[in-house]
Parts: C-alpha cells; structure tokens; sequence
C-alpha cells in the first residue's frame, strides 16, 4: 500500500500516437483523475527515442533511458506505449519484478510473452493491465476476464484491427484503391509503425490470441492463430461479396469446436449484410461474444487511434491507482484449461468459391459433382457470363458449412478438371 496521501507515481514508456494522448488527459483531467483514485496521479518521466519538444508536454520530463526511469524507486505504476518486443518485454519483467504495476497497450508482447509476465505480475502481487490493447477503446478484456467469468463462452467473433477495416470500407464504399486508403489509415493514426502487421493480419491475430485465451481461460499463443491478411483481397472480392449481398471483413474467430479444442483464426471473410458485423465501418472495432448464458453480446466502438485508445489506457491507469492505494491487486488471468488448438483443416466454416469455368453442357453438373464427393453441400450458386467471351462464365458458390480440409479437397478436384480455367478464388462466410 503506499503511504497515507503520497501521490500514484507513473512511468510513462513512449510518446507517440497513444503516449501522447495518454500524457495530456493525465494533465488536462488531473482533478477529476485525483478525486476517482483518491490521490493525485504524478506523471514522474517519459521515454522516448529521442528528446524534442513536443505540444503539452513537460520537457523536463523525458528521458531516453527507459531502463532507468522504470527502476526509478518513487515509481509505482509503468505505462508501456512504446510497442515492439525487445527491449519491452526485459522493461516490463524489471518493473513486476520491482513491485510496479504495469498497463500495456502491447498486444504483439502479450500474444508471444503474456504467460510469463501474468506470472510475474502474480508474484510480486501486483496489477497487469491491458484493456487497449484490444479493441482500443472498447471495454472487452474487463468484461471477458471479470463480467463473464461465470458464464461459459463458446465464440467469440470480432473486428479488432482498424486499420484493415477502414481499407476495406473504403474499398466497399468509395471503390478506393488498398494503397490510398492504406495511407489514409496511416495518416490518421491507427496503422502500427510497421503496416505490414496490419494489412497481413499478426496485429489482428495477437489480438485474438488474448481474446481466445480469456474467453476459454487457457493460454494461446500468436503461433498458434491461423493467420490470412487482406493484401490479396482485391476489386474483384469486393464486388463478389456485394452480388450476394455480404461486405469483406477480416474476421478474427475464436471459437469453441466439436472435439472440445479450440480454432482460433483471422480471414478475411464475407460477412452478410444482415450480420452485426456487417454495419461496423471505418476505424471502428467490434468483438461479438456468444455464450451458454448470456447469449449474444455485442461491444463496438473506436478500435484505434490516439485518444481513443489512450481512453482504454486511462482505465487501466485508475484501476491499477485504486488498487494500490488499497494495498490490492486486481483479479488475474485464470488459464486452468487446456483444451489443445484445433487441427487447421478441421476447422469448419461456409465458404464462397468464385471461379470460370467452360460455359458447355455438363459443366455445371461436374462441378456439383466434384463438391458432393468431398461432402460439400451447395448452399447458393450463380453463374454469370463472362463479358465479351461467349465461351466461359463466372460461377460464384456458397457452400454449407464444411471443413477446410473438405473444402481444400474440392478446389484441388476442380482446379486440376478441364472445365475450369485458372485459380478458384475462396473466401470464408460468416454464419449457417
Ligand atoms: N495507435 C493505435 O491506435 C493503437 C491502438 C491500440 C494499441 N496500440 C499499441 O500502443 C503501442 C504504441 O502505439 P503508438 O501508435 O502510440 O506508437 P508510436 O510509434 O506512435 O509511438 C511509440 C513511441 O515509443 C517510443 N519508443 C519506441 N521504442 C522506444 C525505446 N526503446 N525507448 C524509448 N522510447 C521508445 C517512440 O519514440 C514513440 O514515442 C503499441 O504497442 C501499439 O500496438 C496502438
Ligand atoms: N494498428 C491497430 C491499432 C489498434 O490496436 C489497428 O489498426 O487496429
Ligand atoms: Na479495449
């Protein structure tokens, strides 16, 4: 417990887009901050990269030597927005070790690293948190690691990377071309310093490896999500999704299967326009929680950027203060299961195959054939001519819900047959 008054002293570990944020609500709101806690919250150092003037913020307060502000002993509470792994992770474990709490925004650490520093923070009986770190500025982890705790989730199904979903939006809405609207995304704060992580899916794929070990009180790890980007999804997706009456999303899925393991995944997905998802636009995140109780939840709101997440921040700022003040620390994460990862091929989804094929008598017939043979059923088909080539037409199929594996067997069937020319495009379908 600290001292009767003293104030809650913070270490803040970076002042980008996020730190910034966090550093100017921690002076603009400092009243109201100081009567939620009970003590005044003492910004004490920043970390950066370099030291330079920067809008709102007390020079005298930087520093470039992180390791020495966090084993700085007036410092009680360590905010980490500097991103990456090393030399974060080594920050972090000195400063739980340290008796400090943590709050991390750091989704990319906590999906290789978070077993070992929930460990750490257990130890020293101190607090790790982390709501920012998915879904910016949606309250999620909270409700996940303590509303729902006594319920038993089975999925959980969500758009948690902003930076794809606004690339996609525009591509659905304005007809954008990827690389403008990539840019747009990076202009406006919410692509990580590396858009690579964005556009091929780890940032969205860390984010579900949190979100599936709360949700099933395990621990999964970033190598275990199988992980498809957007990079590939192209104009022609994009007005295959909307002739059926679905807009692309990259979905990360958490769900629970059959065999009791659990798929954990992020694809870009045909989301039908009926779905909650379906209407979630720009930055914007949303997390869709199915479970034996409750039933659907729904929790949507800004997924990145600077104040947003510096929300979510804040948060975790005021609880892990209250906690000390109290001399407590919060519930941990419970990770008692161990339910394995489901083999990738039997993971089961609906899926759309657009693909040419010869526009001759019996074409389409071999093609159902060749689906039920793997054991596919059809849900949907449509067959378009191609323009200005009266020998081929586009098929465009959805199927029933199917293995991957099942689904594999059926493309490679088709792809090596003489009716259908070139690669088969396939994209996931939410829903039965
Ligand atoms: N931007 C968002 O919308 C958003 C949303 C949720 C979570 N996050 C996460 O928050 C973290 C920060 O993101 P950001 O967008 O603010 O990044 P940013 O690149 O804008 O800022 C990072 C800051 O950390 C500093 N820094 C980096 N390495 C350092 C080191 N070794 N020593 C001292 N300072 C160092 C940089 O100088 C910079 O000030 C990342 O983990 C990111 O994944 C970002
Ligand atoms: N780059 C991330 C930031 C929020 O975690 C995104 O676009 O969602
Ligand atoms: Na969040």
């Amino acid at each position: 417990m600290s001292s009767p008054g003293a104030p809650v002293r913070v270490a803040l570990l970076g002042c980008g887009t996020v730190g910034s944020q966090v550093a100017r609500i921690l002076v603009e709101q400092a009243a109201d901050l100081r009567a939620r806690v009970g003590r005044p919250l003492d910004l004490v150092g920043i970390a950066t990269r370099t030291v330079r003037e920067r809008p709102g913020v007390d020079p005298a307060l930087l520093t470039t030597d992180a390791a020495a502000l966090v084993a700085r002993p007036d410092v009680d509470l360590v905010v980490e927005l500097m991103g990456g792994i090393h030399p974060t992770l080594e920050l972090l474990t000195d400063a739980l070790a340290a008796g400090k709490s943590v709050v991390t925004a750091n989704k990319a650490l906590l999906a290789q690293h978070g077993g070992e520093l929930f460990e750490a923070a257990e130890r020293a009986g101190v607090d790790i948190y982390y709501e920012a770190a998915v879904a910016g500025a949606i309250p999620i982890i909270r409700p996940l690691r303590e509303s729902l705790v006594g319920d038993a989730v089975t999925a959980v199904t969500g758009i948690v990377n902003g930076t794809t979903n606004y690339i996609l939006d525009q591509m659905h809405t304005t007809g954008a071309e990827y690389a403008d609207a990539l840019a747009d995304a990076q202009a406006l704060g919410y692509a990580e310093a590396d858009p690579t992580a964005d556009v091929e899916g780890h940032d969205a794929a860390a984010k579900a490896a949190i979100l599936a070990s709360l949700a099933f009180h395990t621990r999964v790890h970033l190598d275990d999500v199988d992980c498809e980007g957007i990079a590939e999804v192209g104009a022609a997706d994009i007005e295959a999704a909307e002739q059926i009456g679905c807009v692309v999303k990259l979905l990360a899925r958490c769900t629970l299967s059959a065999d009791g393991t659990i798929a954990v995944g992020v694809h870009p997905t045909l989301v039908p326009a009926t779905h909650p998802l379906a209407g979630v636009r720009g930055a914007f995140n949303a997390v869709f929680v199915e479970s034996i109780n409750a039933g659907q939840l729904m929790f949507m709101g800004p997924g990145a950027g600077g104040s947003p997440t510096a929300s979510a921040v804040l948060g975790d700022v005021v609880t892990a203060a209250r906690n000390r003040v109290r001399g407590v620390a919060g519930p941990g994460e419970s990770a008692y299961s161990t339910p394995g990862i489901t083999d990738p091929g039997r993971v089961r989804s609906r899926h759309h195959l657009a693909l040419v094929v010869r526009d001759e008598p019996g074409v389409l017939a071999r093609v159902a054939a060749a689906m039920a043979h793997s054991g596919v059923s059809i849900q949907e088909v449509r067959q378009v001519p191609l323009p200005g080539d009266g020998a081929h037409a586009r098929l465009s199929i959805t199927t029933h819900v199917a293995s991957t594996a099942d689904l594999g067997a059926v493309v490679a069937e088709l792809e090596a047959s003489d009716d259908v020319s070139g690669r088969i495009r396939v994209l996931r379908v939410e829903g039965e």
